[in-house]
């Protein structure tokens, strides 16, 4: 029996980091879960178990924790400074692939309170939703011409409106159950992911790469393509949910592509945008048993949510 290795990839998933950036007394936080994988010249690991060519996957935890000394707020920035560290430190590593999911923390504000700001060093979780970075670091092309690729975004935030929101006029057919409505509740777990055009990334030229800090920022210069702008992630979340509030629905499908619409319009170094929407159905309980029309659609009050199955819309609208 002939086989052959067609696909090899490895490194650490859920690790866990959170960092305190001390300014004195006021304090920044950040909490990331970060997913960094290699490939490589790693084949003989898998086909002849010879781990020479392994740099553990407790090494590449390691590497996540100190090069999380340099954790700014900006998850792209993080995970491009990883990636790259990966491939540029092991001769042998040609490609990373790095993950990292930001969980929310908000500065808690007091009555009171000197700072207009907030509570310098008390957060809070004021959402579920999480910013995740998706950054693929290339060094194929040769160690001094890294090629960047990063796709960020948002991911499980979840949202309701109670009205402006319909479905009428779809295909009918024989297989046709489904009712038209002009009033219905549109509620959806947004995942957005949005893709900057590919970034050179000059190499690092530290000796010591874990002092080696991206120069990624506005105006540092040391890249090329598109132009970094930390207000993004601020934007396609406020577009995302400003779109989902006033647009009257005449579907998901028309929704959605009014967001993505919309952020390709704000975030000039935004290429292409992608969503998927799940319709969490809200389904009008029958109340004719008391004798109350709960069935009209603009004067329905009580519904069950529907847990499964939904629909499941996605998209992706490019810059032309
Ligand atoms: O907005 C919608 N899009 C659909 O494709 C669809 N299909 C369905 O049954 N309800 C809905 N709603």
């Amino acid at each position: 029996m002939a086989t052959e290795l067609t696909a090899a990839r490895y490194g650490k998933t859920k690790v866990r980091v959170f960092r305190i950036v001390r300014e004195g007394s006021w304090h920044n936080i950040v909490e990331y879960n970060v997913e960094a994988l290699v490939e490589g010249d790693i084949a003989t690991s898998y086909t002849e178990a010879d781990n020479s060519v392994v740099v553990a996957t407790d090494s590449i935890k390691n590497i996540t924790y100190c090069l999380s000394l340099h954790i700014s707020s900006i998850a792209e920035r993080f995970a491009l400074h990883l990636g790259t560290f990966l491939v540029s430190k092991y001769a042998h590593l040609s490609k990373a692939f790095v993950t990292v999911e930001q969980l929310r923390w908000t500065r808690i504000h007091v009555a009171g309170e000197a700072s207009p700001e907030g509570h310098p060093h008390s957060f809070y979780r004021d959402g579920d939703d999480k910013r995740v970075v998706n950054a693929v670091v290339d060094a194929t092309g040769g160690k001094d011409k890294l090629v960047a690729t990063v796709t960020s975004g948002v991911a499980d935030l979840l949202v309701l409106k109670s009205t402006g929101s319909g479905f009428t006029n779809f295909y009918r057919d024989e297989y046709t159950t489904l009712v038209e409505v002009d009033d219905r509740i549109f509620s959806t777990s947004v995942d957005l992911t949005y893709t900057f055009a590919p970034l050179r990334i000059a190499a690092p030229t530290d000796e010591k790469k874990l002092e080696f800090v991206m120069p990624l920022q506005k105006g540092e210069g040391g890249y090329a393509g598109s132009v970094w702008d930390e207000e993004v992630p601020g934007r396609a979340r406020a577009a995302t949910l400003e779109t989902f509030a006033v647009d009257e629905s005449a579907s998901v499908q028309a929704t959605l592509y009014k967001m993505g619409q919309r952020i390709i319009a704000e975030n000039a170094s935004v290429t292409s945008v992608s969503y998927s929407l799940p319709n969490k159905h809200y389904v009008p309980v029958d109340m004719k048993y008391i004798g109350v029309d709960n069935l009209t659609p603009s004067k329905a009050e009580v519904f069950t949510p529907i847990a499964a199955p939904s629909g499941l819309i996605k998209a992706t609208i490019s810059r032309t």
